[in-house]
């Protein structure tokens, strides 16, 4: 019992076909342990995207199920503060201040302001925005508009953050710093996170396993175990075990590729 209970988040048999035709996942099948950092590794349209939202109660699968924590996601949701969810664009309300946009949520479930602010002001801090608390979205970059978006999703205190390829529009020296302070509040906040990207390198750099998966319809293709130490740093990169791992899982996905050539 002691395994099962450990488990975070589990997909049995899940499919998932949009407007009766397309078939975004087939039979996917996946178990996601706490404090594991999975990410889901694919071609363009094999569904990510469409795995991440079941997660989150956003989609329903046709056939199959999703539990987090044993339980529906949707209720998940609705009961507790447990998921959150981070997407490639920021999703910043322009005219409140970096503070009340990651304060938002947290107004939105009611409870003890000052504490609030406290918390947002804790989660800022974190991601290194302390300074832009009365800052306006418009006034930031891309990469620090991303920070408060994660500053956002820690506010609730998450057990598990879905994040869908939330480096995936900055630039190369931003989205490695980005990695590494996600790396950084992973180990501090001991969350799940289960991460979407297309990127094998940066799939190598966070996770500690890598789902990879087939092209359309999605289905768990192979899985890898990335044995890497932590903390991570930049020098990783250049390390010849790096290299390996990037080697293999591009392997993996190519494999993915091809056998659906072959269908
Ligand atoms: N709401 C929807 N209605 C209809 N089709 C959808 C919907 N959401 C996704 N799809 C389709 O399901 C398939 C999988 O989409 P999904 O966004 O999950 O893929 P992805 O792997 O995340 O892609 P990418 O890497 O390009 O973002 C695609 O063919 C997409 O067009």
């Amino acid at each position: 019992m002691a395994a099962s209970s450990m488990e975070v988040v589990s997909y049995q048999r899940v499919s998932k076909v949009f407007n009766s035709e397309t078939v975004a996942l087939m039979e996917f099948d996946l178990s996601i342990k706490k404090g594991e950092f999975v990410s889901f590794l694919g071609p363009s349209g094999c569904g990510k995207s469409t795995a991440l939202r079941l997660a989150a109660g956003l989609e329903r699968p046709s056939n199959g199920t999703v539990k987090i924590f044993d339980k529906s996601p949707k209720k998940v949701i609705k009961q507790t503060n447990d998921i959150a969810f981070v997407f490639q664009d920021a999703n910043l309300l322009p005219w409140r201040t970096i503070l009340d946009n990651v304060l938002l949520p947290l107004e939105l479930r009611g409870g003890n302001k000052k504490e609030q602010k406290k918390e947002a002001i804790r989660v800022l801090e974190m991601v290194g925005l302390k300074d832009y608390l009365d800052y306006y979205p418009r006034q930031l970059s891309g990469g620090m508009k991303m920070r408060v978006s994660i500053a956002r999703a820690l506010a609730a205190k998450p057990k598990i953050l879905l994040m869908d390829e939330p480096f995936a529009a900055l630039d190369e020296i931003t989205r490695q710093t980005l990695q590494m302070e996600l790396l950084d509040i992973w180990q501090k906040e001991e969350m799940t996170i289960l991460f979407v990207t297309h990127n094998v390198f940066e799939a190598v750099f966070l996770s500690t396993r890598i789902a990879v998966m087939s092209a359309r319809p999605g289905r768990l293709s192979s899985e890898m175990e990335v044995d890497l130490p932590f903390p991570r740093k930049l020098e990783l990169r250049t390390d010849p075990s790096f290299s390996q791992y990037v080697e293999d899982a591009s392997l993996l996905l190519e494999g993915s590729s091809i056998k659906r050539e072959l269908i």
